[in-house]
């Protein structure tokens, strides 16, 4: 049972205005919007010995000087980078600061295999973003209808794709949609599937930076930290585990696992989707049923590489990706990538798979002997003619058993909605949340987790200074739907904020028609985004509906 004694006797925690639980993009990004508005009276706390969460990497290998090689086991890629004179990224922003290493990935080098060997089946790639124009369409008619969302599965199936029992087909629909997500069609929501990729790809641009930086990709963060927090500064608390979270309309107590405690007059809360879902924190009292079931509805994924060194590469060094198809089994060791290729770690002789939901709890669960022989046969399947050595190193992280994460990023459900999602990122009284999941936007995404800890930093900041500085994102508290309705359950209408429309993009744009609820238009990393203002609007309409 959980113990409250710290907190019944406040007088020996120690005190601060704003604590910051968990220092991953989300946390430290929270910190700097506070730093920014002179806020300096702060506390990080952090699970870890290192800021960074699941941008998180680790030695693997050794190169021939026997040094080892750095690998990420979470976030790898910049994604959606921007375009000249257009919106970019914030993490290309920092990551180009900070001098990160990255190579682009490109998704056209790309060899097919199956249990036989080599066979081309690169035409059904093609066929499948054919299939993509046409269910992008459908899901904006969804959206600006404001009709029931579907699982992507719909979408795709009434697109025209429709894999069923064509392996190559399903390896190619995993590549496009799973990897990604981590889910596959039939459990993630298709106007927001869709919403998810378009504000990322067509915002900013449609290329993905694959980081291979030996500082390991947290590089940037530790540097965006460095600029408001001292070497060795006593307001990072690393290695330091909460345990309980006490909240109320007038401040929040956080307890350690050490007992050791922490009062302030605010609290971010940037646990992961995974964290907040498995009971881990104690929260008093207990968090209403709207966060609840908010917590409840999302989903948390998991996405799992699995690195392994040999001592020669048997595979082309000039080819970036190397999908397979299993003749029984639909996301079983799909995807390959080398590390071996130029930009990336040439002559390392390593190559990495990818398993993602159901497969990654899975190998979990089996020992590393075991998921190093189903590998090496997919191996020996896909180069027959090769004689392929044992590997030399070999390694995957267990995401979903990660006591600080519980899975790798979230995911939207079919059927759900951008109300059940405020709920997700509402406060509750001082304690607020951020991370990528509560970004509507950006989930899924360390971009995300950027945007939203900045938010939340500056709503807190509007508190405290009891002057609202930063208008554009807003002040104070989040609103949850419950705050607004006044009840829980259904609301009578849809609430959608407006969107675009095709003809609001720049002309330049790639595919024009891709729909998304944020409007286009230069974003300046250093202002907040605008989604949260365009709910509010929706919100206020909301109110109208039920007050008539
Ligand atoms: C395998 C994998 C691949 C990914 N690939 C990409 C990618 O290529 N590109 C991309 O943009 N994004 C990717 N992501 C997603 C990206 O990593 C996340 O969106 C982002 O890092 C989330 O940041 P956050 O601050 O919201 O959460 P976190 O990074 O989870 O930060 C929360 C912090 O809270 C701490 N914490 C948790 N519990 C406690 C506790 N009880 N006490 C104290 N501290 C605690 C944690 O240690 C953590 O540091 C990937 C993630 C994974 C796992």
């Amino acid at each position: 049972a959980p113990t409250f004694q710290s907190r019944d006797n406040n007088s020996t925690c120690r005190k601060t205005s704003v604590a910051i639980l968990g220092g991953g993009v989300a946390g430290i990004t929270a910190a700097q919007a506070l730093s920014n508005q002179s806020i300096s009276d702060f506390l990080i706390i952090e699970y870890n010995g290192d800021i960074g969460g699941r941008m998180a990497h680790t030695t693997f290998g050794q190169d021939a000087d026997g040094n080892p090689y750095v690998v990420e086991l979470g976030a790898n890629w910049v994604q959606g980078l921007g375009v000249e004179g257009g919106p970019e990224n914030p993490v290309w922003t920092f990551a180009k600061q900070y001098n990160v290493s990255n190579t682009y990935s490109d998704y056209e080098s790309i060899l097919t295999y199956n249990e036989t060997g080599p066979v081309n089946y690169t035409y059904l790639l093609d066929d499948f973003e054919d299939t993509w124009s046409i269910f992008e369409q459908n899901a904006g008619t969804l959206l600006t209808e404001n009709r029931q969302d579907q699982n992507m599965r719909a979408g795709i199936s009434l697109a025209g794709f429709k894999p069923k029992n064509n392996m190559a087909a399903q390896a190619v629909e995993w590549w496009e949609w799973d990897w990604e997500t981590s889910y596959s069609p039939e459990e993630s929501s298709f106007i927001f599937g869709i919403t998810g990729y378009n504000e990322t790809f067509y915002q900013f641009s449609e290329e993905n930076n694959f980081v291979v930086d030996q500082r390991g990709f947290n590089a940037w963060l530790k540097g965006v930290a460095s600029t408001y927090l001292k070497p060795n500064d006593t307001r990072l608390l690393l290695s330091t585990i909460v345990t309980d979270v006490a909240y109320s309309d007038s401040g929040v107590t956080v307890t350690m696992d050490d007992g050791s405690c922490v009062q302030a007059d605010y609290a971010i809360c940037t646990f992961s989707l995974g964290v907040l879902q498995n009971d881990v924190v104690v929260f008093e009292p207990e968090l209403p049923d709207w966060k609840e079931t908010s917590i409840a509805t999302f989903q948390m994924g998991t996405y799992t590489k699995i690195f392994m060194q040999f001592n020669e590469t048997f595979w082309d060094p000039d080819t970036q990706f190397f999908l397979y198809a299993s003749p029984t089994t639909r996301g079983y060791y799909p995807v390959w990538q080398s590390l071996s290729t130029e930009g990336f770690l040439p002559g390392s002789n390593i190559i990495f798979a990818t398993v993602v939901g159901r497969e990654s709890y899975r190998i979990e669960a089996q020992d590393d002997e075991t998921t190093k022989a189903e590998l090496m046969e997919v191996l020996r399947e896909m180069f027959p003619d090769v004689d392929i050595p044992e590997p030399i190193a070999f390694m995957y992280p267990r995401w979903s058993l990660t006591p600080w994460s519980y899975g790798s990023y979230s995911n939207w459900p079919p059927g759900t909605t951008l109300e059940a999602h405020q709920n997700l990122r509402a406060n509750v009284e001082r304690l607020y949340f951020a991370g990528e999941h509560t970004s509507a936007a950006y989930y899924g995404f360390l971009h995300g987790a950027w945007f939203e800890g900045r938010e939340a930093g500056e709503r807190i900041a509007g508190q405290l200074a009891k002057e609202c500085v930063n208008v554009e994102s807003g002040c104070g508290y989040y609103m949850s739907i419950t705050r607004i309705m006044g009840r829980s359950g259904f609301l009578p209408a849809p609430m959608l904020p407006r969107h675009t429309s095709s003809t609001d993009r720049p002309a330049t744009r790639p595919r024009p028609n891709r729909l998304s609820f944020i409007e286009h238009g230069p974003v300046d990393v250093s202002r907040p985004f605008q989604l949260s203002q365009k709910m509010d609007a929706a919100f206020t309409r909301s109110r109208l509906v039920s007050t008539e």
